[in-house]
């Protein structure tokens, strides 16, 4: 829209966002309910009684034929399958014997083992062979997504005792739920798995390639911090679902999850903490933690530095240190978020809504490490999806943002372009303005109207000045009223207005002219005690080639004079531009001619 149009209709603007505003308080209100909601869902979950299971921490010289001895004889804790459960890994591992309950599933068959962690499994086939997997490992021919699988052949009994072990390993133990299917159906819910974990990381990396074009584009580093959050929020979750390694096969990631894992957990949470502080502005609305937040966003990366150092009591320090610092840190930027939320900043609302499931769910899955919520399998995948929740939820944030700040411009922008009194154009903005018009395309006939109201001196003196006021009000009101849109109208000095009409010729920008000049005589404004009422005289000159804003001018306001000198209230036409005012004009444009 034009910039003069912008200005004029700031007014009938403000109606209009003050409905918009009251559409993103319900958006966001709901966008609240549905999050609540989310984190509500109850923790049913189906599974199937297909399996017992019975497991121990694995010694030293222990044998499989031991262990499943121990097991059929009944020595071993039992355990169900089909809920979440975390094996030791530190020492020497731990064992489990799974049993396969009828009815069975015969023929070629899979085990699959969810959420597996970083550790390695290895299944004994019962017949002296073993098969060892990791999610990072490139080795057997058929690999799981998000889970690690293991052919059973046919050969072996459906109702064969299969034992695992879960090898020692320096990674945490992930809470894990074993099941057995036929491949057909194993590789519907693998390709289900896929779509699923594909969509939720292109959403999220979509959305932070978006961050970063904008943060490259428009200069502001809030969507650099954006984008890193997620891009570490991706990675890590790319680790933990093995999504890095199946399908993506990133080899070159292998066995890097203790470094470059622990690394994009810190980051992520520093970056979420500087992203917060600028996204929520903490300055304005919670300044006294914003100093707590920032120093979190700093400590992290040092944390990251130690951990990654190779020196020993460093990296002691950085493991002991990294946990309660991460439930600290994502307090602190919770409770940050949500002062700064009810002391008035919206997109404070924005980042708990996208935030604070994430941060439950990660919480949950860090429960189900203890033992709690073992029926809820899909937590895991749920964390997932609520990255690309998230992920949404803060993108629509950073547009309404950027929108506010556009708004906020475009308003400091109109006030600064209009004048104070009539709220019409000041003369610095028609200059600018006209001066595009004019020079966007010198074929398009224009016209320039001068107007200057009469004996209002007069007015002021008999009247006062407040009414003087309110008399130009009234005809800057009135000449809008007449004009169309797209004409620029101004107010050039005391009692003077311009405006300038697009796409008319001479004849029509008379007209105009006359009714406009009717129009102030009728707004029935007593001049002083006589009755006189004001009127305007009214020069017009048409645009030539050649012509400046100030050219054009000049010759309108000498116009306005003849009606004066005619005997006010009326509109007299310019002359053509004299040659000489032609050769100063193009002297001007072209100084070495
Ligand atoms: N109330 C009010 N008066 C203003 C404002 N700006 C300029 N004026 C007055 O407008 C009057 C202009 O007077 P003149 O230039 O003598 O012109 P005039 O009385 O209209 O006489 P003619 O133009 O010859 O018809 C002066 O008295 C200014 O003080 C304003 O913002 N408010």
């Amino acid at each position: 829209m034009p910039r003069g149009i912008r200005i004029q209709s700031s007014i009938s603007g403000k109606a209009d966002e003050m409905v918009w505003q009251n559409a993103q308080r319900r958006f966001i209100r709901r966008l609240l309910q549905a999050t609540a909601s989310l984190c509500l869902i109850a923790a049913m979950h189906v599974h199937a009684d297909d399996m017992t299971g019975q497991w121990r921490e694995a010694r030293k010289g222990d044998r499989p034929e031991q262990v499943l001895d121990e097991a059929r004889n009944g020595r071993l804790p039992v355990f169900d399958p089909g809920r979440m459960q975390v094996f030791p890994t530190h020492g020497e591992g731990a064992w489990v014997v799974l049993r396969p309950l009828p009815p069975w599933v015969s023929g070629e068959r899979v085990l699959s083992i969810r959420s597996p962690g970083m550790g390695r499994v290895t299944l004994y086939d019962g017949r002296g062979g073993t098969i060892g997997m990791a999610l990072d490992d490139f080795g057997p021919a058929v690999h799981g997504h998000g889970r690690l699988v293991f052919d059973i052949p046919a050969s072996l009994p459906a109702s064969s005792p299969l034992l695992v072990k879960f090898e020692p390993s320096s990674t945490l133990s992930a809470p894990v739920t074993f099941r057995i299917d036929t491949w057909p159906d194993y590789l519907r819910s693998d390709a289900q798995w896929l779509a699923f974990a594909a969509a939720c990381f292109a959403v999220m990396l979509a959305m932070a390639a978006m961050a970063l074009c904008f943060a490259l584009m428009l200069r502001d580093m809030t969507f650099a911090w954006y984008a890193g959050y997620l891009l570490c929020y991706s990675l890590i979750q790319g680790y933990q679902t093995g999504f890095l390694f199946h399908p993506l096969e990133l080899k070159a990631l292998a066995g890097t999850s203790a470094t470059l894992g622990v690394a994009a957990v810190a980051m992520s949470v520093s970056f979420a903490a500087l992203f917060m502080t600028r996204f929520a502005v903490l300055s304005e609305f919670a300044p006294l933690l914003r100093m707590p937040v920032l120093g979190f966003a700093i400590g992290m990366p040092v944390v990251v530095l130690l951990r990654v150092s190779g020196i020993d009591a460093l990296v002691q320090v950085a493991q002991t240190l990294i946990n309660p610092l991460l439930i600290l840190g994502a307090l602190l930027l919770l409770v940050a978020s949500a002062i700064a939320a009810v002391r008035g900043s919206r997109h404070a609302w924005f980042f708990l809504a996208g935030w604070t499931p994430l941060l439950i769910l990660t919480a949950l899955c860090s429960a189900q490490m203890n033992g709690v919520l073992t029926d809820v399998s899909w937590l895991p995948d749920a964390a997932l999806a609520a990255g690309a929740f998230e992920a949404i939820v803060l993108s629509i944030g950073l547009a309404d943002r950027a929108l506010t700040i556009r708004r906020d411009r475009d308003r400091a922008r109109v006030l600064a372009d209009s004048d104070a009194l009539t709220g019409v154009l000041n003369r610095r903005a028609f200059t600018e303005v006209a001066t595009e018009i004019l020079g966007s395309g010198t074929s398009r006939p224009a016209a320039l109207l001068f107007f200057d109201l009469d004996r209002f001196k007069e007015l002021n003196d008999c009247q006062g000045h407040a009414a003087g006021d309110r008399a130009l009000v009234a005809v800057a009101a009135a000449l809008r009223m007449e004009l169309r849109p797209s004409d620029l109208l101004a107010r050039y000095g005391g009692e003077e207005f311009v405006a300038l009409l697009q796409g008319v010729d001479r004849e029509n920008a008379m007209q105009v002219a006359t009714r406009l000049c009717r129009r102030v005589h009728r707004l029935d404004l007593e001049v002083g005690p006589n009755g006189a009422l004001l009127t305007v005289s009214i020069g017009m000159a048409m645009r030539h080639a050649n012509d400046t804003v100030d050219s054009l001018v000049e010759r309108a306001d000498t116009a306005m004079y003849a009606a004066k000198l005619a005997g006010r209230n009326r509109v007299m036409s310019a002359a053509p531009p004299t040659p000489v005012l032609v050769r100063k004009n193009e002297a001007k444009a072209n100084p070495s001619v």
